[in-house]
């Protein structure tokens, strides 16, 4: 599944946010999203999604635009990992991972009493199938997050957009969530685009990292092409330094110190 996006503006209210965003993911591509707080991946996930419609410019999916597309159509083909889960008391694990699969079923799909073997997959995957029979609110920060990358693998799309899958988690879950959504990913041939906060977890794991700066696009590239001082100073306003890891060869940030407003185009700290 690819993603053409074309010169996409979009403004809550009064407040711009994308300024002519334009973007093609290509079916199998695995990109990272990074930017500071506020400047619009999530808002652009969500345009992608089809959760948002955009004041100007066209969203593609394998080259039919999204507007021709129903919400149980968009569903079909990309599943989304949200910041939160839906607030319904009393819901269990199983009954929200079981709702994934309802993209594919008819009209009366919520209806059906449906086999229940795509969602022990999908809970056997993202490791939380223990958990199947607890309700929602009684999980901690960590267990919601790999339920609703639950969620979103029983969905059983070609195409997984993930808002900070490894928020709320310690390290060694983070670490494993990645690998899991690099695994999914080279088993079922998706499409990942995933927002990153951590900029390690970027360079790591995705093939291509995409810097959004107010409201457009900073840098598209590699780790390597975009993991710079420059992308430190210029788009998290932070001095730094940008070594190799030895080990996996790939880029690592090393933030030193945040910049004030004036030094924002310096580039040369930190080089
Ligand atoms: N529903 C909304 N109504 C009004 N403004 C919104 C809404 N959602 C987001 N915004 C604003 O739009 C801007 C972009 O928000 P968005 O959530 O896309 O940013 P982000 O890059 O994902 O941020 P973060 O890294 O903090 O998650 C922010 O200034 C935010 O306050």
């Amino acid at each position: 599944m690819s993603i053409t996006i074309d010169s996409v503006h979009f403004s809550y209210g009064s407040r711009p946010v994308l300024n002519g965003v334009s973007l093609t993911v290509e079916q199998g591509e695995f990109v990272a999203l990074v930017g500071m707080n506020g400047c619009g991946k999530s808002t652009l996930l969500r345009l992608v999604a089809g959760l948002l419609t955009p004041a100007s410019g066209t969203i593609t999916l394998d080259g039919v635009p999204l507007r021709s597309l129903s919400r149980r159509q968009i569903a079909r083909r990309l599943a989304v990992l949200h910041q939160t889960l839906p607030p319904v008391p009393g819901l269990t694990v199983r009954q929200l991972v079981r709702q994934g699969g309802y993209a594919h079923r008819g009209p009366l799909g919520m209806l059906w009493d449906a086999s229940t073997g795509e969602t022990d997959e999908a809970l056997a995957l993202t490791g939380v199938a223990h958990l199947a029979d607890r309700v929602l609110d009684t999980l901690s920060g960590g267990e919601r997050q790999r339920v609703r990358l639950a969620l979103a693998v029983a969905q059983n799309t070609r195409m997984l957009l993930l808002d900070e899958p490894a928020a709320h988690l310690d390290v060694r879950h983070q670490l494993e969530v990645l690998t899991l959504v690099r695994e999914l990913r080279a088993a079922r041939d998706l499409t990942v685009v995933t927002v990153l906060h951590e900029l390690d977890h970027a360079a790591r794991f995705a093939e291509r990292v995409v810097a959004l700066r107010e409201g457009g696009v900073w840098a598209d590239g590699t780790p390597g092409e975009v993991m710079t001082p420059a992308l430190l100073a210029e788009v998290f306003g932070v001095a730094g330094r940008v070594v190799v890891d030895d080990l996996h060869g790939t880029p690592r940030c090393l933030p030193d110190h945040a910049l004030g407003d004036h030094s924002l185009s310096d580039l040369s700290i930190g080089g």
